[in-house]
């Protein structure tokens, strides 16, 4: 393993990358690593808000290493804070190669959401006392 280790519980998302995914250069995109990452900290912060939640912010992301076609992508999001209306999900992406146990720390970041109604304006959200 690298050199730290990929979680051991349920992924949000597990997903293959493909070629569809890539860029010019044939590495899968950033962009479609940051629409996965997206995905997986919405539908925390939907299940936890019990309805739409919209992303507000993201924070701190850097690339650590590639993405290659084939790869397994592994995406955990975990609710680390919520506020009046807005929840804060930490967002770690892993691949690992189709052929091997290896797997790698992509990147990790930091998803805001806030919670909004019909009106599209932002409603109260429920404490964090019980974990998503
Ligand atoms: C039939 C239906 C089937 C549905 C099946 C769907 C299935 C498919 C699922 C896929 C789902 C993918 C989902 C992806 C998620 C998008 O891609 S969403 C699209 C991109 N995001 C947007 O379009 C949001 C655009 N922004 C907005 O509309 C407005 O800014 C908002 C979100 C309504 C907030 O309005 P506002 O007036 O700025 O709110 P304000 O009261 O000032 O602040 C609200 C909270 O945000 C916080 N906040 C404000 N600015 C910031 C900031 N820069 N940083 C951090 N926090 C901030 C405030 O501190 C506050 O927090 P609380 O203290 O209340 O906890």
């Amino acid at each position: 393993m690298s050199e730290e280790t990929m979680p051991a519980g349920e992924a949000a998302i597990r997903v293959t990358a493909v070629p569809a995914d890539t860029n010019v250069y044939g590495d899968i995109f950033g962009g479609w690593l940051m629409a996965q990452m997206d995905l997986a900290a919405s539908a925390v912060a939907s299940r936890h808000s019990g309805g739409r939640a919209v992303t507000i912010a993201v924070d701190g992301m850097t690339f650590h290493r590639p993405v290659f076609v084939g790869d397994e992508v592994s995406v955990f999001a975990t609710l680390e804070e919520v506020g009046r209306t807005s929840m804060k999900v930490a967002v770690a992406t892993w691949r690992r190669d189709r052929h091997s146990d290896e797997a790698y720390l992509v990147t990790r970041a930091r998803f805001t959401f806030v919670a909004i109604g019909q009106d599209r304006r932002p409603r109260n959200v429920k404490p964090m006392t019980a974990a998503v």
